[in-house]
């Protein structure tokens, strides 16, 4: 068995790591941590883990924490886990960051737009980007990975096997991005309460959003040159759920067939992944509570753009089921073990 332990695992990403571990049969979690809750029973915080989690949440000393787990997932706020990690702990456990603290190669990029000093920068070259689509073999050596996040994981798989085609122009992207209230972590804010969010949308974040320059370091190694792009995330009534809509000026003569091609070519045995049929637009009913990211486009000839659609559910392989998936690779698993999860609908 391979004994997990969580740090945050009293937040939303937290929970739904604990949900899917708590089915996972090769994994058993010995650590449920918390800053808010310690001592506390963990099925006190999260009633639905009632007779199901008999443990009492911990504090987040990693130190402790990497003798007693192989794995260590960190779902907690951005800082945290550079401001933990260190060699001694990389030498007993493995450690997969929910956050963006190892996303970033260039430290400068990530204090730039985090605002916040990175503690441990040194281990930036060594940490994979846990992309398992693109970075599979790189997950699968690794004992430092960054979970990449919700809005990245949906905007990179629909926008990469144009970009690595040639199809696109990268600086022409724009990605019009949504995301379901979950996604914005289970802490009191007035943004988030019912009357501010129910019954409306709302963009933020314009022209300023931190995942800008992780969408763009990802779909420049894609494109092969520095791609610079739009990013507009919008928040919306719904608990999960992330839809984004990409634009992007076409730069080949291509049919339908041919960019349907390239899509295979890079997904066709991709098991999270669910191209869909012509002309359906994809939903985030149709992924909700799975690991699949739900793939569909439309060429606009008239307008000589095309445009790609992707959804996926923002707590799982927007996170908890991605890091799941990453755990899985790091130690030699079935990638599909604990995540084989039929969509719920309605
Ligand atoms: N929500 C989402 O859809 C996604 C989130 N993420 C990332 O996952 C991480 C967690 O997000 P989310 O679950 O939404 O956030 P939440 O606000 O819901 O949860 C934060 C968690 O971190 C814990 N925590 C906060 N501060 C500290 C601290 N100083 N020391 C130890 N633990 C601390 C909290 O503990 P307690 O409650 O006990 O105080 C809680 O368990 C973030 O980095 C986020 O960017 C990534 C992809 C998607
Ligand atoms: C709706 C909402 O507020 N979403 C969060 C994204 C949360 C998340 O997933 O952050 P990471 O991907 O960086 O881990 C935000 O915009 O900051």
């Amino acid at each position: 068995m391979i004994k997990a332990g969580i740090i945050g695992s009293t937040g939303y990403a937290g929970a739904e790591l604990v949900r899917l571990l708590l089915g996972h049969k090769d994994v058993e979690i010995v650590w449920y941590g918390s800053r808010s809750y310690i001592d506390k029973r963990y099925s006190e915080v999260y009633q639905n883990m009632f007779r199901l989690v008999e443990n009492v949440c911990q504090d987040d000393n990693m130190k402790e924490l990497a003798d007693a787990a192989d794995v260590i997932f960190t779902a907690t706020p951005q800082g945290l886990c550079a401001s933990l990690v260190n060699e001694d702990i990389l030498k007993k456990a493995k450690i997969i960051d929910l956050s963006a603290d190892f996303r970033l190669k260039d430290v400068k990029v990530y204090e730039e737009w985090y605002k916040i000093e990175h503690r441990a920068p040194q281990y930036l070259s060594e940490a994979v980007y846990g992309l398992c689509e693109i970075n599979r073999e790189d997950v699968k050596q690794s004992r430092l990975v960054a979970n990449p996040g919700c809005y990245t994981t949906c905007s990179i798989l629909s926008v990469y096997p144009l970009l690595k085609e040639g199809i696109i122009d990268g600086n022409t992207v724009i990605v019009d991005a949504k995301s379901g209230t979950s996604g914005a972590g289970r802490g009191a804010k007035v943004d988030n309460l019912f009357c501010e969010v129910n019954e409306s949308i709302k963009a933020y974040g314009v022209a300023t959003h931190r995942h800008t320059p992780e969408i763009e370091e990802q779909l420049g190694y894609a494109a092969g040159y520095p791609v610079t792009i739009n990013f507009t995330p919008h928040l919306v009534p719904m608990n999960r759920g992330i839809l984004v809509t990409a634009y992007a000026s076409l730069i080949k003569d291509v049919s339908w067939e041919d960019v349907r091609a390239a899509y295979e070519k890079y997904y066709k045995d991709e098991y999270f992944i669910r191209l869909l049929d012509r002309d359906v637009c994809p939903q985030t009913k149709w992924v909700e509570g799975s690991n699949y990211v739900d793939i569909g486009f439309k060429l606009d000839h008239r307008t000589n753009r095309i445009i790609m659609m992707g959804a996926l559910d923002n707590l799982v392989k927007g996170a908890a089921g991605q890091a799941v998936q990453n755990m899985n690779l790091m130690f030699g698993l079935d990638e599909t073990e604990g995540l084989r999860l039929v969509p719920m609908f309605p």
